[in-house]
């Protein structure tokens, strides 16, 4: 078979981007991508879609409505394709077994019981989805239990390793591609219909194939060891801040060693993707009875979300204790810039935590939508009446610094390094506080202009004060 169709179901970060990189590249490949949201199938037919995604704009433009398709109809999609990317969500479990820890496979599921209700002629299924270990062989049950005659499956693990603000670029030119499938010549063929596809821009060394399970714990590991790497960098900051010590300097020292390098390793507030990724980690440890390996990648979450208690505490103390009845400004809303998504952002944790001790709340986010913020504050428990009368949402950071005690900088938004600081300091309440959670300021400047900084790593102006040692470094 040559593939010359294909389905993916999932228009969101992953199908949208991936798909559209897939059409522009191969274009004699009809590339259909559907979602159960009819919504979010209007925007990417529309001018504005629905995730921001620096160059998405220009591949979608250049093919959709040539060999790509964006459209709700499932059904007719999974029929005429001959390879079908699975790309749906896989969010943390909330309720039930494994609730906060293991992946809510239901979406998964739901798309493997529509290709198997639908398809009338063989498909090659691909799991792009972030999934556990073993996922490829239920989705395999469920293919065969639900099996029309004369149709037959191959199931392929091709893990995502995009990030988001950076998709495109990602998906163009790739680390490597991941694909796992069946030890058997039907698996090789399918592994190799898919090589086949990414060989149009991937260079053939840069593809790796690999049995499903390794390809399947590939994704986790690779995520883990990112997070594990910004885990240990948040927790060198605060010894920083308890030493004199700079984490940036430190992190250049240790990142100069070409058998650590220099990426991954900017300290920050916290808060990422990746925190479903590594609980699926944990439970999937857990349930092979591996207790000090679910003990150990736990640990790299715990200090993820240390890094956000810590930094939001810093606030509120440096604040005198009390924010109630003070106005504050959040800078950036997103996990991370270049991007809308706001899922597992430190600045929703901050923002909660700071409305619940009273304080009014200004934000400005160049990019996430009104609706998002609300919708992410009721999540965590913030009233609509509560959000009504503490939160305001602006259209820049200027309007949203006014009359403000103190700003945090939760997303490191390149504009919010070249702003006016002095205009914004002379329309703020005194004394003025800043605090760069994302260490991207020029934190000499601000300190000359008058507001008090705050950032994470390092203490501002103060060093080698109060050392924090209960007894000598060198005797610990
Ligand atoms: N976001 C990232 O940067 C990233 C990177 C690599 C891997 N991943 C993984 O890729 C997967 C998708 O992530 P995402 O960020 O694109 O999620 P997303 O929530 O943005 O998109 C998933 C989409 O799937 C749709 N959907 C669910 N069930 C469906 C069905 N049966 N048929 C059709 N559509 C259906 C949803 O409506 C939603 O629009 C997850 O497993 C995630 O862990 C994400
Ligand atoms: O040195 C760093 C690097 C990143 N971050 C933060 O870590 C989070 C994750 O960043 P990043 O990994 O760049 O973005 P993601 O889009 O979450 O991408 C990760 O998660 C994806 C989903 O699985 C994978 O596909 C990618 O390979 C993996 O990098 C964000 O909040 C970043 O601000 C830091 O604090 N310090």
């Amino acid at each position: 078979m040559v593939v010359k169709n294909i389905c993916c179901l999932g228009a969101g970060y992953v199908g949208g981007p991936t798909c559209s990189v897939i059409a522009l590249k191969c274009p004699e490949i009809k590339v259909t991508v559907v979602d159960k949201s009819k919504e979010r199938i209007a925007q990417w037919n529309s001018d504005k879609l629905p995730i921001y995604e620096p160059g998405l704009d220009e591949v979608v433009k250049a093919c959709r409505g040539k060999n790509l398709f964006f459209s709700h109809d499932c059904n007719a999609a999974i029929l005429e394709a001959d390879l079908i990317f699975i790309s749906v969500n896989t969010p943390t479990k909330t309720f039930g077994n494994g609730k906060g820890r293991a992946p809510d496979l239901k979406f998964v599921e739901g798309a493997a019981r529509m290709i198997a209700d639908v398809a009338q002629s063989n498909k090659i299924v691909v799991e792009k989805s972030t999934v556990p270990v073993n996922a490829a062989e239920s989705i395999m049950k469920i293919l065969k239990a639900n099996q029309r005659p004369g149709v037959s499956y191959q199931i392929l693990s091709n893990p995502e390793f995009l990030a988001e603000g950076t998709a495109i670029n990602d998906l163009l030119n790739a680390d490597r591609v991941l694909i796992g499938g069946e030890e058997s010549p039907a698996g090789e063929a399918a592994i190799e219909e898919l090589c086949q596809i990414y060989e149009h821009w991937i260079p053939r060394k840069r593809i790796l194939t690999t049995n499903t399970w390794s390809s399947e714990l590939s994704k986790l590991a690779a995520n883990a060891m990112l997070a594990q790497r910004i885990s240990s960098i948040n927790s060198l900051s605060a010894v920083c801040e308890a030493t004199g010590a700079d984490i940036a300097e430190v992190a250049r020292a240790v990142g100069l060693d070409s058998r650590i390098g220099p990426k991954f390793l900017q300290a920050s507030i916290g808060g990422s993707c990746f925190q479903k990724d590594i609980l699926n980690l944990v439970y999937i440890c857990e349930c092979l009875n591996l207790p000090q390996q679910a003990a150990y990648w736990q640990s790299v979450i715990d200090m993820n979300e240390h890094q956000k208690h810590r930094f939001t505490a810093k606030v509120i103390e440096s604040l005198l204790n009390t924010v109630s009845g003070k106005k504050i400004c959040i800078l950036g809303f997103a996990f991370k810039k270049n991007t809308g998504d706001t899922r597992e952002s430190a600045a929703i944790y901050v923002a909660k935590t700071l409305l619940d001790e009273g304080a009014s709340i200004s934000i400005y986010d160049p990019k996430v939508e009104n609706s998002q913020i609300h919708e992410d504050l009721k999540y965590v428990g913030i009233t609509p009446e509560h959000i009504e009368s503490h939160l305001s949402i602006f259209k820049d950071a200027y309007s949203a610094t006014k009359d403000c005690h103190a700003i945090i900088l939760c997303t490191e938004w390149d504009e919010f390094v070249t702003l006016d600081y002095e205009a914004i300091y002379d329309q703020m309440m005194k004394p003025a506080y800043i605090f760069d959670g994302r260490k991207i300021l020029d934190h000499n400047n601000l300190l000359r202009i008058g507001f008090h900084v705050e950032t994470i790593g390092s203490r501002l102006g103060q060093p080698f004060k109060n050392r924090r040692y209960s007894t000598s470094p060198q005797a610990l």
